[in-house]
């Protein structure tokens, strides 16, 4: 019976069902109502807070953290206000406990005792909710799934754990976990905090608070282990909450599908963005000319060719010797150093230089801060060398008197001013004059040696850098592997305009100059991430100091940029060390059939890779034939018919990237509508449509796909068998193949 249809009538009393809902009702009643008192009693905790005025940092620090502590609270209780719990176990002693989306304390004038009116799901005390199985029961005698319509209980179903036979208060059922999975997709993934599975849970749970590697097919639920660990960490990790989590997927559309899921979880504070946005974000407003339109559209495939060859690891040398080649090179000494101290010359040797730039070089700054070394240390070598200059002079001068009067000057001027009846002191010398102090202070005010120190030590923007770094890696020999077309490529690319392919770069060259980004995360989790190559990786650790990092992809579904097979080469020696990896095998989004059909692209793109299980079996995968000039009319009368398969349902196109234009208005003339490439066409049977560009298509799912022209998607780029094995993924019930005959 479909929880759905199951309703709480007062004249339906003696259906097992019904009492139990009824059960549950009363638990959830009082959870309720334990919810509203709590938020009466935080908005006026938090209003006293604001309001509290001190002078006293620690005070306002500590008020700081007050606010953000019950906002955060108050939060999770209006996020809580739908299905606020979802589930129960009882244990083979005769334990209960609810288990939802936060904890809820005992209730003080409850019989029970202690035990929590409702324990948040990841709390440990709920690990046997996900855990437990009929093999290994962990205590547990019945897990029970209860189904809520806002505060209203509509049905609950029961899996027995311990062996025993059903009684009277079991209502044993389809789990909800089937119900999910083929439920009509929206366009929007949800949370699934109610049906994790044991082995997602175990991730989603894991201890290990430095790098989580998690692979797994499409279709796996790494998405979903990633969303749900994110929200675990920012509650079971210290320190995370204050620092924030950061999200990344590959683009906008992703970051849409996915925006949901954290909210509706309670959590509302974690930032979801893109490489290429993080970046662009961090650096000074224009560098990178790129509207949002294009972020979305499909990119050239020679930023994607320009992507992965400057992404490279090694590019990360080159920028750092392109810096360190500005930072007063031999070359530049030759000639030593010359400078105008008030009307004097004063010149330092190339030697003195090349030490004041090995000092300003160790102290391990970055180039802005090196510089300001740089020229304190020139600075004082000036200060020092004339001071050394006026005391040679003035004893050259006594030297060249002394021979002259026969004696020496100072003595024959204290013996001239003794005779006078003054005191026999010869006055201060000229070198004695002469104040360090005050010439350091005019040197190093004035904009004399700051003009000449940029000769040897210029101040560097991260355009110039990128810029020298591209043209070294041009040069043949300079990077391993590269053909005379990528050469020409990095060439090209090194007199700019800066692009997406660029950002990286530029990103580790403003590390090189000034230092880290000023934003960090405590803990960030990066989706489809078999997509970023080894200088997008060292900008996104840029970005996590604490190396908390929780990645998840398949290598079988790698864009373009990609140039390894094995996460160790993909993720680079820095996470790798640290990694921890774990495995997904259950595929949960589509059937049996349609991952068949998948399966010998796999065995092409990743033979090395085991095929996903899936959960459930479904209908024959559909195979349509049509000559180029049908095509589009082909594709159209392909989408009635799997919009017919999935009433309701959301179906999607999917196509290269430059035939999807071509779909879209076919299907906009035929459909009356305009489902465009981003939004949502409506068909006759009030199900939608969306026609995605396949290179877009990673990570998103539709209740029926049409895939247009494989052979076409397969040749459009050079990673175009791995484009189409993630097209032919991407539907929960119903697949299509248009084939052009
Ligand atoms: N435990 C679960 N309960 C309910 N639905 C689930 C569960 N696990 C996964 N799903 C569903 O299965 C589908 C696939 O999950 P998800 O997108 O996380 O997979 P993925 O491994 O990230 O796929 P891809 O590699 O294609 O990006 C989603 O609709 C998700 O909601």
């Amino acid at each position: 019976m479909p929880l759905s249809d199951v309703r709480p009538t007062p004249t339906s009393r003696q259906s097992p069902t019904l009492r139990q809902i009824e059960t549950e009702q009363d638990a959830v009643r009082r959870m309720h109502a334990r919810v509203d008192a709590d938020t009466e009693h935080l908005r006026t905790q938090l209003a006293r807070a604001l309001q509290g005025r001190s002078a006293d940092t620690t005070v306002l620090h500590d008020r700081e953290a007050r606010v953000r502590l019950l906002s955060r609270r108050l939060r999770a209780l209006d996020a809580a206000g739908h299905a606020l719990c979802f589930g129960r176990i009882d244990t083979t002693d005769g334990r209960v406990l609810h288990v939802g989306r936060l904890g809820l304390q005992a209730d003080p004038e409850d019989a029970a005792g202690d035990t929590p009116l409702l324990v948040d799901w990841r709390a440990d005390a709920a690990r046997p909710f996900y855990a437990a199985t009929p093999v290994h029961p962990l205590g547990l005698r019945r897990r029970r799934h209860l189904a809520l319509d806002g505060r209203t209980v509509t049905g609950v179903t029961d899996e027995l754990l311990d062996g025993s036979e059903p009684g009277p208060d079991d209502v044993v059922g389809d789990g909800p976990l089937l119900a999910a999975l083929t439920a009509r997709r929206t366009g929007r993934m949800r949370e699934v905090v109610a049906t994790l599975q044991a082995e997602q849970d175990e991730i989603v749970r894991s201890a290990h608070r430095g790098v989580l590697v998690v692979e797994g097919g499409p279709g796996t639920g790494k998405t979903v282990v990633a969303l749900h660990r994110a929200a675990y960490v920012l509650a079971a990790f210290d320190g995370v909450a204050d620092q924030g989590v950061l999200v990344l997927g590959p683009n906008s559309r992703f970051l849409d599908y996915i925006s949901q899921v954290l909210p509706s979880l309670g959590e509302n504070d974690v930032v979801l963005s893109t490489p290429a946005a993080v970046v662009r974000g961090a650096l000074p407003p224009g560098t990178v000319a790129v509207s949002p339109d294009e972020e979305d559209g499909a990119r050239p495939a020679a930023d994607a060719a320009l992507s992965r060859v400057a992404g490279r690891a090694a590019l990360a040398d080159l920028l750092a010797d392109a810096v360190r080649a500005r930072q007063a090179p031999d070359d530049a000494l030759a000639g030593g150093f010359v400078v105008r101290v008030g009307g004097d010359e004063v010149r330092l040797a190339p030697d003195v230089v090349a030490g004041v730039r090995t000092r300003a070089q160790d102290a391990g700054l970055p180039h802005h801060g090196g510089r300001a070394v740089f020229l304190e240390e020139m600075a004082e070598e000036i200060v020092d060398a004339t001071v050394a200059d006026a005391r040679a002079t003035l004893e050259r001068i006594d030297a060249e008197s002394a021979a002259l009067i026969g004696g020496d000057l100072d003595a024959v001027v204290a013996g001239d001013l003794r005779r006078l009846g003054l005191d026999g002191t010869p006055g201060a010398d000229a070198a004695d004059e002469l104040d360090p102090d005050a010439l350091r202070a005019e040197l190093l005010e004035g904009p004399a040696l700051d003009r000449a120190v940029d000769a040897l030590w210029p101040r560097l923007d991260p355009g110039q850098v990128v810029a020298a770094a591209l043209a070294a890696a041009a040069a043949p020999g300079a990077l391993p592997r590269t053909t005379e077309d990528e050469r020409a490529l990095l060439a090209r690319a090194a007199s700019g305009p800066w692009t997406d392919a660029h950002l990286p770069l530029l990103d580790e060259a403003a590390e090189l100059l000034d230092g880290p980004p000023a934003r960090s995360y405590g803990h960030v989790v990066v989706d489809e991430a078999q997509e970023l190559t080894p200088m997008q990786w060292r900008a996104v650790l840029r970005r996590c100091p604490s190396r908390s990092l929780t990645i998840v992809g398949d290598l079988a579904q790698a864009g373009p940029s990609a140039e390894h097979d094995r996460w160790a080469d993909a993720l680079g020696p820095d996470l790798w060390r640290r990694a921890q990896v774990r495995a997904l095998t259950v595929s949960y989004r589509t059937t049996a059939e349609i991952l068949a059909v998948a399966r010998p692209i796999l065995a092409r793109v990743a033979p090395a890779q085991a095929p996903s299980v899936a959960v459930r079996r479904g209908d024959e995968p559909r195979r349509a034939t049509a000559l180029r000039d049908d095509l589009r009319a082909a594709v159209v009368r392909e989408v009635g018919a799997a919009a017919d398969l999935v009433p309701g349902g959301l179906v999607g196109v999917l196509a290269a990237d430059d035939a999807v234009a071509g779909f879209a208005s076919a299907l906009t003339s035929d459909l009356g509508a305009d489902p465009g490439t981003d939004a949502d066409g409506v068909d006759g049977s009030g199900g939608r449509v969306r026609v995605v560009p396949v290179s877009q298509a990673r990570g998103l799912e539709f209740d029926a796909v049409v895939v247009a022209d494989p052979a076409g998607i397969v040749a459009a780029r050079s990673c175009g068998e791995r484009d189409l094995y993630v097209a032919l993924t991407r539907a929960t019930t119903a697949l299509t193949v248009v084939d052009v005959d």
